[in-house]
């Protein structure tokens, strides 16, 4: 089950939206002529996602687009014209008060642009603001508070006044206070777009690395290409209210769903999205175990010329050349108890590349070593996924084809 669900959602701003507005746009009118006839306003234009636990979800569009609203019928701040909002598998756009109370203070955090911060209370008191209107006593909200202070890195200010504290400080104390509650939910309204580019992206470095661990599941809204690029396993692109794509960074740069996506997109350096993990493939290997006859024969059936060298949980060692190989079986006599002397770690090489399953690899490019070697692909825990060809990377940004 996913832990958004959003189906159909319409929201029009206006007079009597659900009788005339409504009507019309189910019926395909366009936001001008609505806007004339009815006065009302298109927000949100039968927008339908789903949003997976643990990930990072960025809506992005042109101001005017519907993100702002889309995010704000979410916790409901906003109340849809029509459609669903499940949260957690509650739909919330039917739900009590009482049940909506429970629902935003449990499971949803938000985070804005402009932080909203009461400014002459100090930074522990900011944090712990929600818990003290839910009544939380105040040696455990006090806690609660430290422990995200310290999370988002602010460990020390606690009795600061917020005022006193740079954009970016204060966009960390807006942070802390959405997690002191430790919702499952964090979403995060054009968080970074107030601040200077470079604290920006100090802080979009750290919103990824806190979810390495926190796992929280992240809609984040942004007009930002570069940043929705950077933060979103997934991202929705927006027009008019409707989402015209959903998908990857790598899906929407190679496959764009329209031409106002592609125009979007236009002039993106690929290379700056594309992941190992997009362009790999997998691939044979050999275990360390086996003996140069067998991986002869391995490589022989496989036309290959070079073999990656795994052990027995898969980590990636190195690879062999068949020449190498060739040159050690002339030594061995063939016999298939010849594993144990003369197996492969005797000629194991180990300087074939590697890289993180989701690394940018488009550095590679240019180091010598990578030319002709392919790369191989590895997870954090050394664990060996596929390799990837200088031409799969040259295919993947456009660039000349080489086989
Ligand atoms: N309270 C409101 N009353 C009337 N129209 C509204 C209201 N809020 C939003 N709209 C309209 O709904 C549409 C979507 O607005 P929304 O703020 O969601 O867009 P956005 O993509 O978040 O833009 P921005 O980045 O500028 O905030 C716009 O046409 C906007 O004018």
């Amino acid at each position: 089950m996913s832990l958004i669900e959003v189906n159909n959602l319409y929201k029009i701003f206006g007079p009597h939206p659900a009788e005339r507005a409504l009507p019309m746009l189910k019926e395909g009118k366009g936001k001008k002529e609505i806007l004339k006839k009815t006065g009302c306003t298109v927000g949100i234009n039968n927008a339908s996602f789903t949003v997976e636990e643990g990930e990072i979800f960025v809506v992005m569009g042109l101001s005017g687009s519907g993100k702002s609203t889309v995010i704000r019928c979410l916790n409901r701040l906003i109340e849809p014209t029509s459609g669903e909002v499940k949260i957690d598998g509650e739909d919330i756009v039917g739900m009590s008060k009482d049940r909506l109370r429970h629902v935003r203070r449990k499971k949803l955090g938000m985070v804005f642009q402009r932080f909203g911060l009461l400014p002459h209370r100090s930074v522990i008191d900011n944090v712990a603001f929600g818990l003290e209107i839910q009544k939380v006593p105040r040696e455990e909200r006090y806690q609660s508070a430290l422990q995200a202070i310290e999370t988002v890195g602010l460990k020390g200010y606690e009795y600061q006044m917020t005022d006193e504290l740079s954009g970016g400080m204060q966009q960390r104390v807006g942070l802390a206070r959405a997690l002191a509650n430790d919702p499952k939910i964090l979403l995060m309204d054009e968080a970074f777009s107030a601040l200077d580019p470079l604290i920006r992206v100090q802080l979009q470095d750290e919103l990824l690395e806190l979810q390495a661990s926190m796992h929280k599941t992240i809609v984040f809204i942004t007009h930002d290409l570069d940043e929705a690029l950077k933060l979103g396993g997934r991202i929705a692109i927006m027009k008019d209210g409707a989402v015209v794509q959903i998908g990857t960074p790598e899906d929407i740069l190679s496959n764009p769903a329209d031409d106002y996506v592609a125009a979007f997109v236009e002039n993106v350096d690929r290379s700056k999205v594309l992941t190992a993990s997009s362009i790999m493939r997998p691939t044979d290997v050999i275990y360390d175990t086996a003996g140069p006859h067998q991986c002869a024969r391995r490589m022989r059936q496989i036309g290959s010329s070079t073999m990656v060298v795994v052990n027995r949980d898969r980590h990636f060692l190195g690879y062999v050349k068949i020449d190498d190989v060739i040159h050690l079986c002339k030594k061995v006599p063939s016999a298939e108890d010849d594993r144990d002397k003369w197996n492969l770690r005797a000629i194991i090489q180990e300087d074939m590349r590697t890289a993180d399953v989701d690394d940018l690899i488009a550095d590679m490019l240019g180091d010598a070593s990578a030319q002709s070697l392919p790369i191989a692909v590895i997870e954090k825990n050394k664990h060996f996924k596929g390799i990837v060809t200088r031409a799969a990377i040259l295919g993947a940004i456009g660039g000349e084809s080489e086989t």
